[in-house]
């Protein structure tokens, strides 16, 4: 894999936006008028990376970090700063007929099925537009309506189906003319848990049947940890990490957890020894115990402490990131 020839390519990729100052006061508002003030955001910053086909890979970062700029940038809709993305073996700003039918972008919070004509006249426009044949159209919604489970939601109009359903009918408009990278920002955004996981099986499926690249942000970590083996981790517009999941946890989370219940409760400070009390509650203990004394502290607890069960496990994946991300990036 890491031979073959990337698919998605971030080279220094930089994005900087000018923005007026706004003014608070009536006279600076004046002044403003007549010599505007501008200030520079570093919405995206020399930022790096190769993607390979077949790929599934999670974008992480908190709001404003600079998901969606990148995103932007590789499917052609905002031009770099600096720096340069080759997607599919197309400079994407060129937006070029070839590049557009090869990839696909996916916004939960855009939608660019018509509210009130059925899914299927939306289908039928985006045939139009991506040139696919008849038959070929027929048997990719046959196909992925049925992946979908949406056989029968097709004929209504979109206003009458539930938010599930619609992120749905979306997400087949998007794929109707199989693109072989898809760039999915926050698909499961607002989504039920139900339809959040139907959502997320869809495109494990729809990524092992087509072998379809797959760039996706998600503020869901559930939606990371089962789709995304890698992830990329962006905070300030700098990318912070790329690597595999589990490699995070040991980076930015030099401890586990270990859950005890005993056979009678104890005061706080009979578990001091042994690691950072995160939970005290009757007979149940949470203790964050530092990764490279794990072995040498669970011993330690089953010799001294009364314990009816011992479970050691990793710190929750949110309390992991949010912590990351309330920390100023020099400090990481
Ligand atoms: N058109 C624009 N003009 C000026 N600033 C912008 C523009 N688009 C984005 N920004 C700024 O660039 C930064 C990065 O925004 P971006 O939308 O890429 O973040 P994000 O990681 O996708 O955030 P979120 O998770 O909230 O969607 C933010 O500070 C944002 O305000």
């Amino acid at each position: 894999m890491a031979g073959a020839s990337p698919i998605v390519l971030a080279e220094d990729l930089t994005r900087h936006y000018r923005v007026a100052r706004k003014e608070e006061t009536l006279l600076g508002t004046l002044r403003h008028f007549f010599r505007r003030q501008y200030h520079t955001i570093r919405a995206v910053e020399g930022v790096s990376f190769r993607i390979h086909p077949g790929e599934v890979v999670g974008f992480l970062g908190p709001n404003g970090a600079g998901k969606t700029t990148t995103l932007k940038m590789l499917t052609g809709l905002v031009h770099p700063t600096r720096g340069r993305a080759l997607v599919a073996g197309h400079v994407p700003q060129r937006r070029e007929k070839a590049f557009l039918k090869k990839i696909t972008l996916v916004m939960g919070n855009k939608q660019q099925l018509i509210w009130d004509l059925p899914a299927m006249d939306s289908f039928r426009l985006n045939a139009a537009i991506y040139e696919i044949p008849e038959e070929a159209f027929r048997k990719r919604v046959g196909e992925l309506s049925e992946m979908l489970g949406l056989e029968r939601k097709l004929h209504q109009p979109v206003r009458k189906l539930s938010l599930g359903e619609r992120m749905k009918a979306e997400l087949l408009a998007a794929l109707l003319h199989r693109p072989e990278v898809l760039f999915l920002d926050e698909p499961t955004l607002g989504l039920d848990v139900n339809a959040q996981v139907a959502v997320r099986e869809f495109i494990q499926e729809y990524n092992r049947r087509y072998g379809a690249t797959v760039l996706l942000t998600s503020h869901y970590m559930a939606d990371i940890t089962a789709l995304c083996p890698r992830v990329l981790v962006i905070h300030q517009g700098r990318l912070l990490y790329d690597g595999a999941l589990e490699g995070l946890l040991d980076r930015f989370a030099p401890y586990r957890e270990v859950g005890l219940t005993l056979k009678h409760p104890l005061p706080r400070e009979a578990f001091l020894p042994f690691g950072e009390v995160r939970e005290l509650e009757g007979r149940e203990v949470r203790l964050l115990v530092p990764r490279e004394r794990l072995t040498e502290r669970v011993a330690e607890i089953l010799k001294r402490l009364p314990v009816e069960d011992l479970e050691v496990r990793d710190p929750p994946l949110e309390e992991v990131i949010a912590r990351v991300f309330k920390s100023p990036m020099e400090a990481l």
